[in-house]
């Protein structure tokens, strides 16, 4: 029995699954179904599912306001896909890219009887996968029957619910000595979360008390900002900014939080850049892939302290909700540090609508 997986094993494994275009099953309660990203569908399994009965489409709240769907589940919406879709109508309304060129997709029904309960499963599955938040689902009768035949992985709601919402807790797995511009006294560890998602990082710089609040950066990746240099977002002066403090008061800790796009990934983050250059926002391009503003996890960066021997920070940020959060999960946060670097013409904009939209302090 000990080498069977466990339901996080079966999450990380249905998370690949989902990525490479393969279904999973989903069970809850007395039905079943089978779930699929549309972002990976290929025409071959659109032609198997349509074939194994009524095909339904799972859509974020968010999305289907875009497409002006009915949403009668609250948070998402269930729309019926007729018999004879093609994969481009599908993809047309899980991916906005092409929204501008043709806005009229519908008539579009949305489902509003029975439970939605598997198509919420399927949703913060396809999330945590990091592709566009849309899949389809088709029920089955006998699930275990249909998935070993099949060779698929099959997921129960009840005990995958509560793991999904909740953040994985992760462990050091290595940590060395670091010199840097910024601060020659540098140590890089690594956190590896248990449920197989992407690893995050801790730069200490000196030997920070760890009786006192310490100087602290949560710093979520932007590969575009971080590494590119992109002028569409101020956090590479950010990243660099607070180092440079840290090294000069010659203590600190920051982490590098793999939370690429505020949690939606590189990928979608492009997308919402593409969206961007149509004339969207920050916040509106987000909601128009179906996702909320902000997708972060910031219960990690507590984790993280904490794990480190850290209860109370001097934290570095414009963001209120970072703060909230922090005091939320147990990490006293002293005093705010205000970490204004980097603003030019290309990013005024951005800057602007975090302050009006998300919160964020002038
Ligand atoms: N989805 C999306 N993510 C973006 C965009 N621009 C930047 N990001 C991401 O936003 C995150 C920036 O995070 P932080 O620097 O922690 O910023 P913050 O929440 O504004 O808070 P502070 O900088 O602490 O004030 C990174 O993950 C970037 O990749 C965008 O237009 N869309
Ligand atoms: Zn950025």
């Amino acid at each position: 029995m000990s080498l069977m997986p466990t339901m996080i094993e079966l999450l990380a494994r249905a998370r690949v699954d989902l990525r490479m275009g393969l279904p999973v099953v989903l069970e809850g309660g007395d039905s079943a179904a089978l779930a699929i990203a549309v972002e990976s569908l290929t025409p071959e399994r659109l032609t198997e599912l349509l074939s194994l009965g009524p095909v339904s489409l799972a859509l974020t709240a968010r999305r289907a306001e875009t497409l002006k769907a009915r949403a009668y589940d609250e948070d998402l919406a269930r729309i019926q896909v007729p018999a004879q879709a093609s994969l481009q109508w599908i993809q047309a309304l899980a991916d906005p890219a092409d929204d501008l060129n043709t806005p009229m997709k519908g008539p579009l029904t949305s489902l509003r009887d029975g439970t939605a309960d598997l198509h919420r499963l399927a949703i913060a599955l396809v999330k945590s996968a990091r592709l566009l938040p849309a899949a389809l689902l088709v029920p089955v009768n006998t699930p275990p029957q249909f998935a070993s035949e099949h060779g698929l992985t099959r997921i129960a709601r009840a005990a995958a619910e509560p793991l999904l919402s909740q953040s994985s807790p992760l462990h050091p797995v290595a940590a060395a000595r670091l010199p840097m511009v910024a601060a020659e006294a540098g140590r890089l560890h690594i956190f590896r979360p248990e449920d197989g998602a992407e690893e995050h990082y801790a730069v200490e710089i000196g030997r920070p008390d760890r009786s006192k609040p310490v100087l602290a950066r949560l710093h979520s990746a932007c590969f575009t900002g971080d590494v590119l240099g992109s002028l569409k977002c101020d956090c590479g002066p950010q990243l660099r900014g607070a180092l440079a403090q840290m090294g000069e008061e010659g203590a600190g800790v920051l982490l590098y939080l793999n939370q690429e796009g505020r949690g939606i990934g590189l990928a979608n983050k492009m997308r919402a850049y593409s969206l961007q250059d149509q004339g969207f926002d920050t916040v509106e391009a987000n909601h128009r892939l179906g996702f909320e503003d902000d997708e972060r996890d910031f219960r990690l960066g507590a984790a993280i302290l904490k794990e480190m021997g850290f209860s109370s920070v001097r934290l570095m940020t414009n963001n209120p909700n970072k703060i909230a959060m922090m005091e939320k999960t147990g990490i006293a946060v002293a005093e705010r540090v205000p970490l204004k670097v980097g603003e030019n013409a290309h990013n005024a904009g951005y800057l602007a609508t975090k302050a009006a939209k998300s919160g964020h302090l002038l």
